[in-house]
């Protein structure tokens, strides 16, 4: 488990980071969202420790980090970092190195990544002649060579294309399943509602919602509710107490209270047959907007 609590930071007379805490949770999938700005870089760097905090800490399993934790680490920073001369191979081979693997077991290390990652046919050229998709697998190989214990991936999936992000996101995935936090940034919602076991949003430098994706999705439920009937609906438009979202015939998606949603079920039954009738979870880019207003 990684956690941070109470990190502030500021930038001269700017709080850029304002009592930021959550946790990893070991073998989670964690997704930090948050829009330009928010933070999300600079709790990665604290959490790397290459930058540190005005105030706050830093835990690993519930005690104080240390910089023997943290060459465990897996880290992808916002400024890529590969030397571009330097072969895919060569250069993951000399990663693992400098975190004290031994030769025969970096090279293999690096051969099977650059086999999950698809990158079996660049695995001998320079960094600088692969596309850029293709350099953002290079990174998340260079992040994973040394076997870490956490990971932290600063927009890991920013520029791949679909199939590259499925290629990505199964490497993570077994990572996360063999027990190691994974903690990751994104802008994109949809990616991290499909991917994420836990959710951690910022904005403005501070936490506004954390839990697992689930229990996010849940918290937003209980207003909106989707109905439909046996014929026309059209008199629900009709109805004070609640604020119709859609309507599509038999169909009408509104907003409500739980006991006007009850009396609009009532009215519906005494109209004819309700096919459906459920309070409707919002997507994780409604609870985004909501959460970050
Ligand atoms: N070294 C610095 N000096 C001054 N201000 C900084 C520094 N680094 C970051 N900031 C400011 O801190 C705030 C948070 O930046 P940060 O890079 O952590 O956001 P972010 O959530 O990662 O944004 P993005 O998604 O755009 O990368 C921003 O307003 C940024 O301008």
């Amino acid at each position: 488990m990684l956690e941070i609590r109470g990190a502030t930071k500021r930038f001269g007379d700017r709080t850029v980071l304002d009592d930021v805490t959550f946790g990893v949770g070991a073998g989670r999938l964690t997704g930090f969202v948050g829009g330009n700005g928010a933070g999300k870089t600079t709790t990665m760097r604290i959490l790397l420790g290459v930058l540190s905090a005005d105030a706050g800490e830093v835990l690993v399993d519930g005690r104080p980090i240390t910089a023997d934790d943290r060459r465990g680490f897996g880290y992808m920073p916002e400024e890529r970092g590969l030397y571009p001369k330097m072969r895919v191979h060569e250069q993951l081979v000399y990663l693992a190195r400098l975190r004290g693997m031994r030769a025969a077991d970096a090279s293999a290390a690096a051969d099977e990544l650059i086999e999950r990652l698809e990158l079996t046919e660049r695995r001998d050229e320079p960094i600088e002649k692969l596309s850029l998709g293709n350099q953002q697998r290079a990174q998340i190989a260079a992040a994973l060579v040394h076997d870490p214990s956490v990971l932290v991936l600063d927009e890991p999936f920013s520029g791949l294309d679909p199939m590259a992000v499925e290629t990505v996101l199964r490497v993570l995935a077994e990572r996360a399943a063999r027990g190691v936090p994974v903690l990751f940034s994104s802008h994109q919602l949809d990616l991290v509602e499909r991917l994420c076991d836990d959710v951690v949003v910022i904005a403005d430098g501070r936490i506004r919602a954390a839990g697992t994706r689930d229990e996010l999705r849940a918290r937003g439920a209980g207003r909106q509710w989707e109905l439909q009937v046996g014929d026309d609906a059209g008199w629900v438009r009709g109805l004070h107490d609640i604020a119709v979202i859609d309507f599509d015939g038999d169909y009408v998606l509104f907003e409500a209270d739980p006991v006007a949603a009850q009396s609009v079920l009532r009215l519906a039954s005494e109209r004819g047959s309700v096919e459906r009738f459920a309070p409707r979870r919002p997507t994780l880019t409604e609870i985004f907007r909501e959460v970050v207003q």
